[in-house]
């Protein structure tokens, strides 16, 4: 299996319960809910993206013929000989359209934690560490437990409420990020406040200037 990355980069990661902790994030190339061109957003199923996922052409991004050339990219980003286990957040783009059990048994074997950053619309892979599920208004959810899942908010056809019984152990809004980012702020506040089992991710990596 050939992999196509955007890029990987060493950073702290800055959304969710793991937010502060030191990783390496290899962001994959392509998305299932949106094309990735600004021509497309207005119709697409995924519509509010934050991010570029198009290419393979960002920072330490390619083509990585196989799960082993992949995992040494990743790893040479670890700095080496410190104490903390390594870390990786797959992301994307959708990183599960592309992350097999072989790319997963090659990081375990360098030592990694893998965590994953995924749109829940495919099912996971044995073996991964951490699991962040960011369900989508208008996508079908396949992966209904894990880790945390973190909800964009608001997003009026996907209610906090639908989610709540799933299994996860955290549960988190996260301010949608767009000319409203002030008010939807205010509105994460406001329903944490009312509804004590959910709690704010703010993207502290915006916030602080960081990848
Ligand atoms: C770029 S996505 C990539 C991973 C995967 N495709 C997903 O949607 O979860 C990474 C995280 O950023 C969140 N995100 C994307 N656009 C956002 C925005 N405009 N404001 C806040 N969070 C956003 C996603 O919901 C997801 O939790
Ligand atoms: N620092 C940092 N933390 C992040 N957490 C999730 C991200 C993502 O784009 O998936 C992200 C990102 O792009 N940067
Ligand atoms: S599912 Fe994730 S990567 Fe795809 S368009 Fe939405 S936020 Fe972006
Ligand atoms: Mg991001």
């Amino acid at each position: 299996m050939t992999y196509a990355v955007k890029e990987i980069f060493y950073t702290l990661q800055g959304e969710g319960a793991q937010a502060g902790r030191a990783s390496v994030f290899c962001r994959f190339a392509g998305c299932n809910l949106w094309s990735g061109r600004e021509e497309d957003r207005a119709r697409a199923v995924c519509n509010f993206c934050d991010t570029d996922f198009v290419g393979t052409d960002g920072q330490g991004g390619g083509k990585f013929a196989t799960a082993e050339a992949l995992a040494d990219a990743i790893a040479s980003r670890w700095p080496a000989d410190r104490p903390g286990k390594p870390y990786v957040v797959c992301t994307g783009g959708e990183p599960l359209l592309q992350l097999d059990t072989p790319l997963i048994e090659a990081l375990h074997a360098r030592g990694f934690e893998i965590a994953v950053e995924t749109n829940g619309t495919q099912p996971a892979p044995e073996g991964l560490d951490w699991i962040c599920v960011s369900p989508k208004a208008d996508a079908e959810l396949v992966l209904t437990r894990g880790h945390e899942l973190k909800l964009v908010y608001p997003q009026p056809l996907a209610r906090p409420e639908r989610f709540a019984g799933l299994d996860f152990q955290h549960f988190f809004l996260q301010p949608l990020d767009s000319v409203l980012k002030t008010q939807h702020t205010r509105e994460v506040v406001d329903y944490c406040m009312q509804h004590p089992q959910w709690r704010m991710s703010v993207q502290m990596h915006k916030v602080i200037g960081i990848e």
